[in-house]
């Protein structure tokens, strides 16, 4: 497999920084907030289920947002976010545990810890709902699915092409996150999901992640089958308020 190879070089930065971060000596043990029935949730309510990120910046963005995340989740909520994500990854993503320690406390949908998770005891470092497993970086999957599930977390492995899908069900996965950013080169290309998707089984909970600007991307998303959206850009960066950019994305177009 390939674990190491072809990636952008910020993201073996990201790899080689997340291996050096030391690790708590100490288990947690979380009650998750469900996130498929939060999905399920907000489209009985008529909203399109949207997961929004609080990302202060990222390998592929200028600057950093010096806005309080805490701020920013509400905003979210208020926008009809059914999930949040947070980026806990520090060096290359601004993010850290003690803003989602926060930003969980202050709001009570699902709250997704988005970092690179590569050994077992980096999921102490932070309680959560749910944590990302990204398939392509880990080896023993089913290992790090089941170190997950012991400690409570819910999981969504993020998978971005038919045979990391396969691998990602085989582990047990039962929320996949199909990324349409390929990490090889950090290039954004909605067709991934759509190329992914039809090969997901119904009972599998199956979240678009990544590139959805506008509300034409996620009707598209929709329309292939995503039963969640992950967003942070289109939301962080979009031109109005962050509650008026989600409910922008929240809000069903005509025809979807
Ligand atoms: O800002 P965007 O294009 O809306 O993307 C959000 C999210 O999908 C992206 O941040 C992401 C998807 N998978 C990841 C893995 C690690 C770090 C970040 C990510």
């Amino acid at each position: 497999m390939d674990s190491q190879g072809e990636l952008a070089p910020a993201v073996a930065s990201i790899l080689e920084a997340a291996r050096a971060r030391p690790t708590p000596a100490e288990r947690v043990a979380v009650t998750p907030r469900d996130l498929p029935s939060a999905l399920a949730r907000a489209e009985a309510a008529g909203r399109v289920p949207v997961v929004a990120e609080v990302k202060p910046t990222s390998p592929t963005t200028e600057g950093t947002d010096e806005r309080d995340p805490v701020e920013l989740a509400r905003g979210m909520v208020a926008g009809g976010a059914a999930a949040l994500s947070v980026l806990t990854e520090p060096e290359h993503f601004g993010g850290s545990v003690e803003t989602l320690d926060r930003v969980r406390e202050a709001v009570d949908v699902p709250v997704l810890r988005k970092d690179f998770l590569l050994e077992e005891a980096q999921l102490d470092a932070a309680e959560a709902d749910v944590v990302l497993l990204i398939a392509r970086f880990l080896d023993d999957l089913e290992g790090m699915l089941a170190a997950a599930r012991e400690r409570g977390f819910q999981v969504l492995v993020e998978v971005h092409d038919r045979e990391e899908l396969e691998r990602a069900l085989d582990a047990g996965a039962d929320v996949v996150g199909v990324n349409n950013r390929d990490l090889a080169n950090l290039v954004v290309n909605l067709e991934t999901f759509e190329s992914v998707a039809p090969h997901v089984p119904d009972d599998v909970t199956l979240i678009a992640e990544s590139g959805i600007a506008d509300p034409a991307d996620a009707a598209r998303m929709r329309r292939a089958g995503a039963d969640g959206l992950l967003v942070g850009t289109g939301i962080v960066r979009g031109g109005g308020s962050v509650e008026a950019n989600t409910r922008r994305l929240t809000t069903p177009m005509d025809d979807s």
